[in-house]
């Protein structure tokens, strides 16, 4: 077999309202270059992967172990080579991409018994929820469900003229950590705010209402509990409307902020803003303007 290469790209799950079920993808990736073999290695490279396992741990083989289980055969050996300009831990999904990545290879390897189905369902149900996987894994706007019946979802081309800017802070918060906090139950007012909130926001990105992203994004199911994990998050969620952004929320489970913006507009002065925030709450980090990846996980075979 050939060696080859298999590229993910990074996600914003949740969009304020859509918790666990709504995300889009972004171009930051990881990528896996994959080299049949008689033996496995397992080789991160890059200081963006610095303290990820050099055997058979890495999430990323851990991933390909999961097509094989899922396909019934046994993973053939290979040399894996992965690299990520996705930051760890800080809510772009770094764990979703190089899940998918590694599903995905796994599955290359064994002669692609799995359907892209297939994929993404071993993926939502390994992470627990498909809204960071699913666009990974297909790229645009997805909304997708998981449940004992398996995984399903659709899959939107982002509308005309909309990207985002994230603002990406110099610490790290894992995912656990930031579930943790969340409470078990809610009441029925919060359900009926979540669940009508998110179909608005999913109708609206559908049929490219930009003008009620602000609205649709508002969230009390997941934002309100982790802010005091991402000092500034509140402000933001408040005020970037002032500053150019369309709508705002946290980026996965944080600590990334997410805006969105309309491409038609100059971002200067919500950079100048987030960059604001940040001082004010002493912190460092970086603000990016992003288009949304189209694309979602690619293999190129050499
Ligand atoms: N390319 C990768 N190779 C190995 N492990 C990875 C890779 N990307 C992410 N991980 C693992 O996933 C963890 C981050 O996952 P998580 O807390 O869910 O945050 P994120 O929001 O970035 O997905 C990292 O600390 C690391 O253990
Ligand atoms: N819905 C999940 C999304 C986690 O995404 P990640 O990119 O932070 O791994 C959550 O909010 O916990």
């Amino acid at each position: 077999m050939t060696p080859f290469t298999v590229r993910a790209p990074a996600s914003s799950a949740n969009l304020g309202p859509g918790f666990d079920s709504l995300g889009l993808s972004v171009p930051l990736y990881t990528t896996l270059r994959v080299t049949p073999q008689g033996h496995t290695e397992v080789v991160p490279m890059g200081a963006g992967l610095d303290g990820t396992p050099h055997n058979e741990s890495n999430y990323v083989y851990k991933a390909m172990l999961l097509a094989a289980k899922r396909a019934g055969q046994p993973l053939p050996h290979a040399r894996i080579e992965i690299e990520s300009d996705v930051p760890l831990a800080r809510g772009l999904g770094s764990s979703a991409a190089a899940l998918v990545a590694g599903i995905v290879a796994g599955n290359e390897l064994l002669g692609n018994p799995l359907t892209p189905e297939a994929v993404l369902d071993v993926a939502a149900r390994e992470e627990g929820h498909p809204d960071n996987v699913a666009p990974a894994l297909f790229g645009g706007i997805v909304v997708a469900t998981l449940d004992k019946l398996g995984t399903h979802y659709v899959r939107l081309d982002p509308p005309a003229h909309l990207a985002v800017t994230v603002l990406i802070p110099d610490f790290e918060l894992s995912t656990s950590k930031a579930r943790a906090v969340l409470p078990k139950e809610y009441s029925r007012a919060d359900a009926v705010h979540a669940l009508s909130h998110a179909a608005l926001l999913a109708a609206a990105l559908s049929v490219g209402r930009l003008d009620l992203l602000r609205h649709a994004m508002q969230d009390y199911i997941h934002q309100i509990w982790r802010a005091p994990l991402v000092p500034g998050l509140s402000d933001i969620l408040e005020e970037a409307h002032k500053h150019g952004a369309l709508g705002a929320a946290l980026s996965g489970a944080g600590p990334t902020v997410l805006c969105f913006h309309d491409t038609r507009e100059d971002t200067a002065r919500l950079h100048t803003y987030l960059h604001s925030v940040m001082a004010k709450n002493g912190l460092t980090g970086t603000v990016l303007d992003l288009p949304i990846d189209v694309v979602g996980t690619v293999i190129e075979r050499h």
